[in-house]
């Protein structure tokens, strides 16, 4: 059986380790060859890499393992690169979500000014990662789950329209795994959904089991008592009260349409009064994840380093992203898997943009993606999500024309932003503060 050699580009990432024991265990079905980081960060890296280098040492010594941040030594010989980057790491996110707060505005990673900031410093990050593997392995492909999805899948359609790459996210994964135990199943892949909207801002409209029973009334009811509070999924890592509070709300995003299942991103833009009421201006997510999720991964990683083995490690596979193997193998092996992808609508939802980039069902092979159509969409789901693609349309032409006026329209067309004078005095500010990250705008 062929064996894959996969790139992993954002070496440094929190979820670099938990992915890669993930692909260690995911062998009898994707067998791996060779496993390479690329980091533009080689400090940060080499910590995550070289406890990783002992744990693969130990665990599949079979596996050639290197990390490195020369482009060329990363991406030769590959078969994927799996792009989990954040330009501009933590520090920034911090002030993607602050800045926005200043003002009374919405600040979070991927939504409103804060993800539109973002998407501004991911652009040129993700371009690059994309030249880099058609230069030195033009028949590998891309799984892209670098954020803003949304804004980077949009720019990857512009920009490079004929390139390899797959965007996805694991919300959805998420929340699936926990519709499925709402309704006693034990996995999300005993489910057959229909969904629609963008990365971050949709709707699940049918939920079936595998024999055909519609779950809708009891996912429903559920939603309706709890949200998705309560509900367990494989990963929940998300012990933070941020992410509970999220959950829960759920049940109010839920109330605005009974008729579908929302993704838990509407909360902020649904109810911004809600998020900005309940924000401390002074300590975001980014600050939770900093003394959580990066302290422990990096104090694990540096225990590993010291002791010289990763045996008695609390280092374990991140279960909840085998959706990344599904959709490596689906690629490799023609499986066929029905993935939930980030890609040009072209009549999927046929009352929308045929041009916008959608968040839909495919039936994923070796030569790409199949859409699975969605018919057309409500008047409330339309109306937001010709808001959203905008904001996300305008925010990639920003980028590519270095245009300051559509990205102040696109900061003003935000849902979560109160007026074109907020807008602007945001706008100002982040410029300020990305000034060695986004283009000159003029
Ligand atoms: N799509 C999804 O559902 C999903 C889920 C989880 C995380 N993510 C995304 O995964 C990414 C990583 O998240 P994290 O919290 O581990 O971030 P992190 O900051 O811990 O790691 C990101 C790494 O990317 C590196 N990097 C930044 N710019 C780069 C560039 N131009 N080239 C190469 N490397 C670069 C950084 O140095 C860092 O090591 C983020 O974009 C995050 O939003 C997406
Ligand atoms: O605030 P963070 O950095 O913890 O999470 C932001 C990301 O949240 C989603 O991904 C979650 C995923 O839904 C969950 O199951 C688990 O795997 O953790 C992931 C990261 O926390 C969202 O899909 C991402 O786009 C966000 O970056
Ligand atoms: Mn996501």
């Amino acid at each position: 059986m062929k064996k894959y050699s996969i790139v992993v580009a954002g070496g440094g990432s929190t979820f670099t380790p938990g992915i890669a024991l993930m692909l260690l265990e995911e062998q009898d079905r994707f067998p791996i060859r060779k496993i390479k980081f690329y980091d533009n960060d080689g400090k940060r890296q080499e910590t995550i890499a070289k406890a990783c280098e002992i744990y693969i040492k130990e665990n599949a010594p079979e596996i050639e393992f290197s990390y490195t941040t020369d482009p060329e030594e990363a991406f030769t010989d590959v078969d994927f690169c799996m792009a989990h980057i954040r330009v501009g790491k933590y520090a920034m996110r911090e002030k993607d979500e602050k800045i926005p707060l200043k003002y009374g505005v919405v600040g979070q990673e991927t939504c409103g000014p804060g993800g539109i900031a973002y998407g501004m410093r991911s652009i040129g990050g993700i371009i690059e990662l994309i030249d880099y593997m058609e230069k030195y392995s033009p028949n590998a492909w891309m799984l892209n789950y670098s954020n803003p999805a949304a804004i980077v899948a949009e720019a990857t359609r512009r920009l490079r329209p004929d390139s390899k790459i797959l965007n996805i996210c694991d919300m959805p994964v998420d929340l699936e795994e926990k519709m499925a135990d709402m309704v006693g199943l034990k996995s999300r892949k005993q489910l057959d959904t229909q969904y629609y909207g963008l990365n971050h801002f949709g709707w699940w409209h049918k939920i079936y089991d595998n024999e055909g029973n519609d779950l809708m009334p009891i996912i429903r009811k559920k939603m309706a008592e709890n949200g998705f509070a309560g509900a367990i999924s494989q990963t929940d890592q998300h012990v933070e009260n941020s992410w509970m509070d999220t959950f829960a709300k759920a049940k109010d995003v839920y109330a605005l349409d009974p008729e579908t299942i929302p993704n838990t991103y509407l909360k902020y833009y649904l109810f911004p009064d809600y998020v900005v009421e309940h924000a401390n201006p002074e300590h975001t997510r980014a600050n939770e994840v900093m003394e959580h999720r990066e302290k422990h991964i990096f104090e694990v990683c540096n225990n590993i380093i010291e002791a010289g083995t990763a045996k008695g490690s609390p280092f374990e596979p991140d279960a909840h992203a085998t959706y990344i193997v599904d959709l490596a193998c689906a690629i490799a092996k023609n499986t066929k898997e029905k993935m939930l992808l980030i890609v040009p609508n072209e009549g999927t939802i046929e009352n929308f943009d045929r041009t916008a980039m959608v968040e839909v069902p495919c039936i994923v092979g070796s030569n790409g993606y199949e859409r699975i159509v969605q018919g057309a969409i409500p008047q409330f789901q339309k109306g937001l999500m010709e808001q959203q693609v905008s904001v996300e349309k305008l925010t990639v032409a920003a980028w590519i024309e270095g245009s300051y006026q559509k990205l102040w329209q696109a900061i003003t067309l935000s849902k979560t932003v109160p007026s074109a004078r907020v807008a602007k005095l945001i706008l100002d500010d982040l410029i300020e503060a990305n000034k060695e990250y986004w283009p000159e705008l003029k």
